[in-house]
């Protein structure tokens, strides 16, 4: 029953509505990631479930009941934020426990959840200091230490990592992770890292500009994008995505054709459009020196050396698309072949930028 459901949701803020007519399911103990560029109505999402936003229509429901009317302190919810927010002058373990006290929980009861807190978000020893005394690392701990020993059904974090670095980033992943399982509360995280996105959730939610574009695990979102934006949106450097008009069994590149095997040929009868994006991830093309049949032929134009890969940028009918390679034998100006791997290809509708689906070969 710890389940989060936006029916119709819209927030307004004036003229500008930031989240759009949302219709999302987050289930009871998954770990569900807000995800999408700054602006986009993550943040806005997360704090209308918290109860410190008001929704301008639209019903939201936790566990089951309507809480448009329910203030934010009756929603049961735990809440880490960027910075923190710990108390100055209060020490690690006044910070953890003041909300306990506040709510009036028993004092045995209080003691124990601190030791557990301390000793999982690993705390002891600093107990009696204050935030100004601890590293950045150990703030965001005690401030996950906070919110843990609540132990209330929904648990929601707004970008907690983003002032840590990278190597610290990482272990709170795994940290994070961890309290979760053991917890199994209903988590809500929001971030405009695809790299936490993909490694924390269980699903991912992605917004642009308010409006929810796609929400599935990390694998789907990767390898069956919704739309154009999902697909440049989720890996880096991003899915390269060509206009590509289909005649006669295969897709018309500039003066270019490809021809598509038969069950992309079905897929896209199915789809009854003739104006085609063709994407196909950086690391999902292999380039030829030497001509291949049906294939693109292409120029390259330069190449990034990254150290442990090459980013090879080539040219083809006016289109810069770049190609992720271990090694490379390729200089500026080369011609070069690419046939792509008809199972990592993605096809969208160009009027409404939406995937026309996967052959059913490929899904299994
Ligand atoms: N209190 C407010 N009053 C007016 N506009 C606001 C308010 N809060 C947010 N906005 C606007 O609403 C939009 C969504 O903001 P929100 O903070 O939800 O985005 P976000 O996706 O979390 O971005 P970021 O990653 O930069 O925090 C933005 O255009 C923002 O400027």
């Amino acid at each position: 029953m710890k389940e989060i459901v936006f029916e119709n949701v819209c927030k307004h803020y004036g003229k500008n509505l930031v989240v759009n007519h949302l219709n999302l399911t987050i289930r009871a103990g998954e770990r569900l990631i807000l995800l999408g560029p700054s602006g986009c109505g993550k943040s806005t999402t997360l704090r209308i479930i918290s109860g410190l936003e008001n929704i301008s229509s639209g019903k939201l429901y936790m566990g089951g009941k309507c809480v448009n009317d329910v203030p934010s302190g009756d929603r049961n919810i735990a809440m880490v934020f960027q910075n923190y927010a710990l108390f100055p002058h209060m020490t690690v373990e006044e910070n953890i426990t003041y909300g306990l006290k506040v709510h009036k929980v028993p004092k045995g009861d209080i003691e124990e959840r601190l030791k557990s807190a301390l000793q999982m978000l690993r705390l002891e020893g600093l107990e009696k200091r204050k935030p100004k005394e601890l590293s950045g690392g150990q703030r965001q701990r005690v401030a996950l230490a906070r919110a843990v020993v609540k132990r209330s059904d929904f648990f929601l974090l707004d970008e907690p990592l983003s002032n840590l670095d990278a190597q610290l980033r990482g272990h709170a992943r795994k940290e994070l992770v961890k309290i979760h399982e053991m917890y199994r509360q209903t988590f809500v995280y929001v971030t405009h890292d695809q790299v936490e996105a993909m490694t924390i959730g269980d699903r991912v939610a992605l917004m642009n500009k308010g409006v929810l574009q796609m929400v599935d695990t990390p694998d789907n979102v990767y390898n069956r994008p919704a739309n154009v934006f999902t697909a440049k949106f989720i890996g880096a450097p991003a899915a390269n995505v060509l206009d590509a008009d289909y005649w006669e069994n295969g897709l018309i590149v500039g003066k270019q054709k490809l021809l598509l095997p038969e069950m992309w040929i079905e897929q896209v009868k199915k789809s009854r459009s003739n104006e085609f994006a063709f994407g196909i991830r950086p690391e999902h093309i292999q380039l030829s020196k030497a001509p291949i049949a049906n294939a693109f032929k292409g120029r390259v134009k330069y190449i990034e050396n990254y150290g442990n890969r090459f980013g090879i940028y080539f040219e083809i009918e006016g289109n810069e698309i770049i190609a992720m390679a271990d090694e490379n034998d390729l200089s500026a100006n080369d011609t070069v072949y690419f046939q792509p791997d008809f199972a990592k290809i993605h096809l969208f509708d160009r009027s409404t930028t939406n995937s026309i689906g996967y052959p059913k070969e490929l899904i299994g």
